[in-house]
C-alpha cells in the first residue's frame, strides 16, 4: 500500500554553477524556482497498478523519484508498506567500472537487499538478463538495452512492495520488453502495487486499474483510467488545434438521441445531430454477430463554412483502447466545402470481424488535413456515442485475441 498525501517539490534553477556559489556568499537570491509538484495526494493499493499520464515536464518523474526516496519532497508524506524499486534513468545505483557482477552486488544493496539475499538470487538474476558472458564485462561497455536489462532484473529481484516503471523500459528490445511485462504482470498477481508512466495511452489503458493526469506539477484528474486518459488525449488535442476559436472540452448528457453520456471535445462550430449503426438489412441495431456488415451513419451540422473538411470514425473496446479509427484524409477521400447550417451525413460501411464484447464509436470532424493525419484544426470529437455488442459468430472459427484475422493455412508433411 502506497500513500502519498499532500506532496510538493520545488527545484531552484539556477543559470551557472557560479551562481550558487554567489547566493551562498551574498545571501542574495540568484535562482528562480520551479514548482515541479504542488500538492499530490493519492493513495495505491496491494495489487492494484496505477498510471500517470502528462506532458514532457510535468513532474512525473520527480514524483516516482519521491517514491524511491531518491527526491525528498518539500512538503507532505509519502508512507510505503514495503519497498519501492523500479527502473528509473538508467544507469542511476551504478557504477561503470565495475562488472555486471559486482554491479548487481553494489545495486542490490541500495535497493535494501543483504548480502545472504543477494547470492540466494544472483543466479536468478543473472539468467533473467539473458546477457551471457557480459554479465563479467564492466558496464561501461554495455549498450542502453543491456544496462536495462540488469537493471530491470535486479530492482524485480529485489522482492518490492511497489515496482515503478517508466519510459526506461522502452530502451530494451521487443522480446526483452515482452519478458518485462510478463514479469510485472506475475508481480501484480502476487499482490505487488505498479505505477507505470508512459505516454502510451493504449498500454496505460491496458494495464492500468486507476490513472492520474499531472500538468505542471498539478494533479488534473485522478481516477478512472479510460477517462483520465480520454481528457489527456483532449487536452492534447486542444494544443495541435491552430484555428481561432479554441477547442472546449465538455461532458455531454443528452436526451437518448445516442449514447446517454458522452465527452466531447469542441470548437463548437459543429454539432452531431445524429448517430446510427444498422445492419446488412437496414435495421437499426445495437447488437450484432461479429463477421457481419455494418452501417454506421452520423449527421452533422456546420455552424460556419468549412475549406477542407474530413471526417473520421473510431471504434474502442471497453478498455477505451483504439481498435480502429480512420478519417477521409487518411483514407485520400476527397470531400467537398461545406457551408453553414448545410447538414453533412456520412455513412461507413465495413465488416466487424471483432472478438465478442462491447464496443464504442467515436466521431472526429475536422479541416485542413496535413502530414499522415494530423489537422489544422479539430472541430469536433465525440467520444463513446454509442455502444454496440458484437456477439460471436457460431459460423467463425475458434480463435484468441481482439480479431479474426481469417487466416489461411498451409501444411507440408515431409516424409
Ligand atoms: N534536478 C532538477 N533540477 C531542476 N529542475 C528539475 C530537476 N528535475 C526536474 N526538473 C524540472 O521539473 C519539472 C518536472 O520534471 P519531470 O522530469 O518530473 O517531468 P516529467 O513529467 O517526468 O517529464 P518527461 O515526460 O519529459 O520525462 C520540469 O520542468 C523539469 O525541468
Amino acid at each position: 500500500m502506497i500513500t502519498v498525501k499532500n506532496v510538493s517539490k520545488k527545484y531552484r534553477i539556477y543559470h551557472s554553477p557560479a551562481d550558487r556559489l554567489k547566493e551562498i556568499v551574498t545571501r542574495k537570491k540568484y535562482h528562480k524556482d520551479l514548482q515541479a509538484l504542488s500538492g499530490i495526494s493519492f493513495s495505491v493499493a496491494d495489487g492494484e497498478t496505477l498510471g500517470i499520464v502528462g506532458e514532457n515536464g510535468a513532474g512525473k518523474s520527480t514524483l516516482l523519484k519521491i517514491l524511491q526516496g531518491v527526491v525528498i519532497p518539500d512538503e507532505g508524506e509519502v508512507e510505503v508498506t514495503g519497498k519501492v524499486t523500479g527502473l528509473l534513468e538508467l544507469g542511476t545505483g551504478f557504477n561503470h567500472e565495475l562488472t555486471g557482477i559486482e554491479n548487481i552486488y553494489m545495486n542490490g544493496t541500495l535497493l535494501g537487499m543483504s548480502k545472504d539475499e543477494i547470492d540466494s538470487k544472483r543466479d536468478e538474476i543473472i539468467n533473467f538478463t539473458e546477457l551471457g558472458d557480459a554479465i563479467n564485462d564492466p558496464i561501461k561497455t554495455y549498450s542502453s538495452g543491456m544496462l536495462m536489462r540488469l537493471g530491470f532484473s535486479i530492482a524485480i529481484h529485489a522482492d518490492p512492495a511497489c515496482f515503478l516503471v517508466d519510459e526506461a523500459l522502452s530502451v530494451g528490445d521487443a522480446y526483452f520488453q515482452q519478458k518485462c511485462m510478463r514479469a510485472i504482470q506475475a508481480f501484480k498477481e502476487k499482490g505487488g502495487s505498479i505505477i507505470f508512466v508512459s505516454h502510451d495511452m493504449n498500454a496505460v489503458k491496458t494495464l492500468c486499474d486507476a490513472a492520474i493526469f499531472l500538468e505542471k506539477g498539478s494533479m488534473v484528474n485522478f481516477g478512472n483510467t479510460k477517462e483520465v486518459v480520454d481528457l489527456y488525449l483532449n487536452v492534447i488535442l486542444q494544443k495541435s488545434h491552430q484555428g481561432d476559436l479554441p477547442v472546449n472540452i465538455q461532458e455531454k448528457k443528452t436526451e437518448k438521441k445516442y449514447n446517454m453520456n458522452y465527452s466531447e471535445t469542441s470548437t463548437g462550430e459543429v454539432e452531431l445531430v445524429s448517430f446510427k449503426v444498422f445492419n446488412e438489412k437496414g435495421n437499426e441495431i445495437s447488437y450484432i454477430e461479429s463477421e457481419n456488415v455494418i452501417r454506421v451513419v452520423y449527421e452533422i451540422k456546420p455552424l460556419r463554412d468549412f475549406d477542407e473538411p474530413h471526417y473520421g470514425l473510431m471504434i474502442r473496446n471497453t478498455f477505451g483502447v483504439s481498435i480502429f479509427e480512420t478519417n477521409t484524409y487518411c483514407m485520400n477521400v476527397e470531400t467537398e466545402k461545406i457551408q453553414k447550417d448545410q447538414n453533412v451525413k456520412v455513412e461507413w460501411l465495413m465488416n466487424l470481424p471483432l472478438s465478442p464484447g462491447a464496443y464504442s464509436f467515436s466521431v472526429g470532424v475536422a479541416n485542413k488535413g496535413f502530414d499522415r493525419g494530423s489537422f489544422e484544426e479539430y472541430s469536433l470529437l465525440a467520444h463513446d456515442v454509442e455502444v454496440v455488442t458484437i456477439l460471436l459468430n457460431d459460423e467463425s472459427i475458434v480463435y484468441g485475441g481482439l480479431l479474426n484475422l481469417k487466416p489461411s493455412i498451409c501444411i507440408l508433411n515431409k516424409d
